[in-house]
């Protein structure tokens, strides 16, 4: 399948994995990196939250795996450049990879992420978009495609649907069949060609996904003429007045705008947490607040465990699991909420209340 190693000057296939918060992109990222395809891929990762947990839940792997910059890859423009400059250093080496995916933020809207690979005339040589791969969590996807509160702002979880090549309908165990067509045909209204795949744990035949070459930058002005212009009014070319091959000075704000009630809040403790305590009291929490909390997700340090934990939520859905352990690494908890109207004081409190008392630790540290 390494044609590519043939073909020194070939293009490098990238593929963007989007969906929105929750809907099973690591899965699916961890899915590619552990099944032989026969693909050597270089990884690119961007995450919301302050505090990079996205990169504790990848699986070890002989992949390399970059993040970007925090916040978010299609309109924070240093996030953008970042992404740039990666790319940039990657094609320097590109003997040692022969794929490029790139998983976004649950939150960004793919397209001006696509055309950050044609800004730098450079790298939109070395590049060619393979296809967008757009995870769907058949739970949750409906009150995010008709949110409200969405009026003046675009919606990220209708334009994913909207962009994808493929679309990959997650999580069907959790949903009866009667509303999976329904949802099938939702998708089908937004986007008529993509193939929709239903899937449980994003476990899907990676021939269906990798490797498409679909988008071709023809192919791409052709499902969209605008798709380019939308993210950015600039394409590179070889009659630019700015310099090339370099980070490019114009990747400008796109015209898109998110809807700025949706925040993320972070947190760290040394102090290892009453594992028991905290679930309970996540999962009242969200039994009240999971239409607004979106997504949870932590590594956590839990009392008398020398493993890590790993805090998966996504609105009402919690669940906490034992990972490998610390190793040689100090134990310390991170979280990222995501979602509206998050206090911070106040989930900062919770937590807190939370943690193995200064007592139960101590005992703890005198006995290890
Ligand atoms: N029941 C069920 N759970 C799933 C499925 N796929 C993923 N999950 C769970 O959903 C949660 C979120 O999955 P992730 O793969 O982390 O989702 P994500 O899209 O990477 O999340 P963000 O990066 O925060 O946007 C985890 O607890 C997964 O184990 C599925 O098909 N069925």
């Amino acid at each position: 399948m390494n044609q590519d190693h043939d073909h020194p000057h070939r293009p490098v296939p990238v593929t963007i994995l989007t969906g929105f918060l929750g809907a099973g992109k690591t899965t699916l990222l961890n899915h590619i990196l552990t099944e032989r395809h026969g693909h050597r891929i270089a990884v690119i990762e961007n995450e919301f939250g302050e505090v990079d947990v996205d990169s504790d839940l990848v699986l070890a792997s002989e992949e390399e795996i970059f993040q970007v910059a925090n916040g978010c890859i299609c309109c924070v423009v240093d996030v953008r450049n970042d992404l740039v400059e990666i790319l940039q250093k990657l094609l320097e080496r590109k003997d040692q990879f022969d794929h490029i995916l790139v998983e976004t933020s649950g939150l960004a809207d793919p397209s001006p992420v696509a055309a950050t690979f044609f800004m730098d005339n450079e790298v939109a040589k070395k590049v060619v978009l393979d296809g967008v791969v757009t995870l769907v969590d058949a739970l949750h996807v409906q009150p995010h495609l008709d949110d409200p509160a969405l009026e003046d702002y675009d919606n990220q979880a209708v334009t994913q649907i909207v962009v994808a090549d493929r679309i990959l309908l997650n999580k069907s165990d959790l949903v009866p069949a009667a509303q999976l067509e329904e949802l099938e045909s939702r998708i089908r209204s937004l986007n008529q060609s993509a193939p929709i795949l239903r899937t449980v744990q994003a476990q899907v035949d990676l021939s269906l996904i990798l490797g498409l070459q679909s988008f071709e930058s023809d192919a791409l002005s052709m499902t969209d003429p605008h798709f380019l212009e939308d993210a950015n009014d600039h394409v590179c070319d070889a009659n630019c007045s700015h310099a090339h091959g370099t980070v490019p000075p114009l990747v400008a704000a796109p015209s898109h705008s998110h809807d700025p009630s949706v925040a993320s809040v972070s947190f760290t403790f040394d102090r290892p947490f009453d594992a028991a305590r905290l679930q309970r009291s996540l999962q009242d929490l969200l039994a009240i607040r999971g239409d607004d909390i979106f997504r949870v997700k932590g590594i956590l340090h839990v009392q008398g465990d020398d493993r890590r934990h790993v805090l998966q939520g996504v609105h009402r859905i919690l669940e906490l699991k034992p990972s490998f352990p610390w190793w040689d690494e100090t134990p310390a908890s991170k979280l990222v909420f995501i979602g509206r109207h998050l206090q911070h004081e106040k989930l900062r409190a919770r937590l807190e209340a939370c943690l193995a008392s200064h007592t139960e630790f101590n005992e703890a540290l005198e006995a290890a």
